[in-house]
């Protein structure tokens, strides 16, 4: 909220002059608002002498104004009246954050302060600001901010708030906004620069000063873009394999509850998992076939390293976990490059299926390589499942392979570390299959996981005690993909990478 308004005073000022100039003429009568229903609620005792001591009443609910609109003008209130940090607006214990309509209740509502025209030309910046910079629609605009006017300070404020920003909707629709010309003595084009740019006068004259007004133009407008922001992460360790994740000991739970998770900014994967997309090693313009592809960790991991180019199809037998995945997509903001696919797979690929150079099959498995994170599954598994669980594996197998072109690959994991799912498998699949063989992973993963016939293991067991490694199954692991990814402990993955020829 560094940001608040870009536009600054003078422009305002401008405005108000040719409103108020031609405000005797019929013209600048207050505008006649397309008028929506509604009750007023507004109980605020008015004044309009500047006396401090109102009575204090309470506000009641008040659909006229939208909060966010009442937000920004208390915040906007707040740095500059009350000297407030605009960054620190959001922050929780600050009196804001949560807090917000607790504080526009208590400025607006009980007016801990009298309300004057200072405070008026902030509700009109906040108007300016939504008509000239985010294109609102503009009659909402006007009316909303005039409604915030009459609330906040006085009834009469409300036609002047109608008067100027009534002018700046028709100023604009003409495309006539009375911008300043950078033109006359030095003192003149740092004036007009800071009002088109919204920076203090006396800034613009000193860069201008030591950096030409080129370069003070194009600090300017560096300064009211989008800030890009570095995060300084709690003790971590970087992943020794994968250069988008880190790991942290402490601070999940924080991460977790500032909402990181649901906002997209970060997910829980397994480092090994993200080895399996690292083997699939997909590139922007890759069309991509996640086979059994819900919740999605994998399908989005993959998707990010498209960089808006290519396709991700991601089928599942399973509708509700196939749509966490694509509300996830949304979230992390990978939706243009994944699509979901709801079908078992053995009968998609009947008929004529999308072909495609890279094929993940992530295949439903006994889990019995992550039983130290689901403690409930080894009493959930007989040996029964496993026979099912191989006859699955193999129409799976049988189905993806034909997704894949030729010349492309198909790569089979499982969360298991039983060789009658991973191994044994991938050898009845060749006898099947004779056309694929197997591909060796060693070019996609460290040494450490390669077995000598080629196929990526992950198995903590094996690993040295001094090992780095040995901490994946209690530590946990964040990524820094498109935002953050956070990863707990270890599974162990059998990975097969299978080309056809
Ligand atoms: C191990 S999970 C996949 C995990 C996922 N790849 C990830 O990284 O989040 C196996 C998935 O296979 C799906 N599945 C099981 N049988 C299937 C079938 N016949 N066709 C398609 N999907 C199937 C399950 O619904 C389950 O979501």
């Amino acid at each position: 909220m560094a940001k608040v308004v870009y536009m600054s005073l003078p422009f305002l000022s401008e405005l108000h002059k040719t409103t108020t100039s031609s405000s005797s003429s019929s013209s600048s009568k207050p505008l006649k608002l397309p008028h929506r229903t509604r009750t007023t609620n507004i109980s605020i005792s008015s004044s309009t002498n500047g006396s401090a001591n109102r009575s204090v009443k309470p506000q009641k609910f008040n659909s006229d104004i939208s909060p966010h609109r009442a937000v920004s003008a208390v915040r906007l209130m707040r740095i500059e009246l009350g000297g407030a940090f605009a960054d620190l607006l959001n922050e929780k214990g600050k009196g804001s954050g949560e807090n917000e309509m607790g504080y526009v209740q208590r400025t607006l509502g009980f007016r801990t302060r009298e309300l004057n025209n200072q405070d008026l030309r902030l509700i009109l910046r906040i108007g300016v600001f939504e008509i000239v910079k985010l294109d609102m629609p503009p009659y909402a605009v006007v009316d909303e901010n005039v409604q915030l006017a009459k609330a906040a300070l006085r009834p009469g404020a409300g036609n002047m708030v109608n008067g100027i920003l009534r002018k700046l909707v028709v100023l604009k629709e003409k495309e006539m906004l009375p911008l300043p010309k950078v033109e006359g003595n030095d003192r003149s084009q740092a004036r007009a620069l800071a009002t088109l740019y919204s920076h203090p006068v006396w800034i613009v004259r000193r860069w201008t000063k030591y950096l030409g007004q080129e370069e003070t133009i194009k600090l300017m407008i560096w300064n009211n873009s989008e800030p890009s922001f570095s995060l300084r992460l709690v003790p971590h360790k970087l992943s020794l394999h994968l250069d988008d994740f880190v790991r942290i000991k402490t601070g999940l739970q924080t991460i977790i509850h500032a909402g990181l998770l649901k906002k997209g900014l970060c997910s829980v994967q397994d480092e090994s998992a993200g080895l399996v997309v690292s083997i699939v090693d997909p590139q922007p313009g890759d069309t991509i076939v996640d086979c059994c592809a819900a919740p999605g960790g994998k399908t989005l991991y993959m998707a990010s390293h498209l960089s808006g180019q290519g396709m991700v199809y991601a089928v599942d037998i399973n509708s509700g976990r196939l749509r966490i995945l694509k509300e996830t997509a949304k979230l992390h903001q990978v939706d243009g490059v994944v699509t979901t696919v709801h079908a078992d797979l053995r009968i998609l690929t009947d008929g004529e299926p999308l072909k495609s150079n890279k094929v993940l099959l992530d295949a439903p498995c006994s889990g019995l390589g992550v039983l130290s994170k689901r403690a409930d599954l080894r009493w959930n598994r007989d040996l029964a499942d496993m026979e099912q669980l191989k006859n699955l594996q193999d129409e799976l197998l049988d189905a993806a392979s034909t997704l894949v072109k030729p010349g492309g690959v198909l790569v089979y994991s499982t969360c298991s570390i039983d060789p009658e799912e991973n191994d044994e498998r991938v050898a009845a699949f060749l006898v099947r299959h004779p056309d694929f063989h197997i591909d060796p992973v060693d070019r996609y993963v460290p040494p450490d996981f390669v077995t000598p016939n080629g196929f990526y293991f992950s198995n903590p067991q094996a690993i040295p005690e001094d090992d780095e490694l040995m901490k994946l199954k209690t530590s946990t692991y964040v990524t820094l993909a498109f935002g953050i990814k956070v990863f707990c402990s270890s599974i162990e993955v059998l990975e097969v990478l299978c080309s056809a020829d």
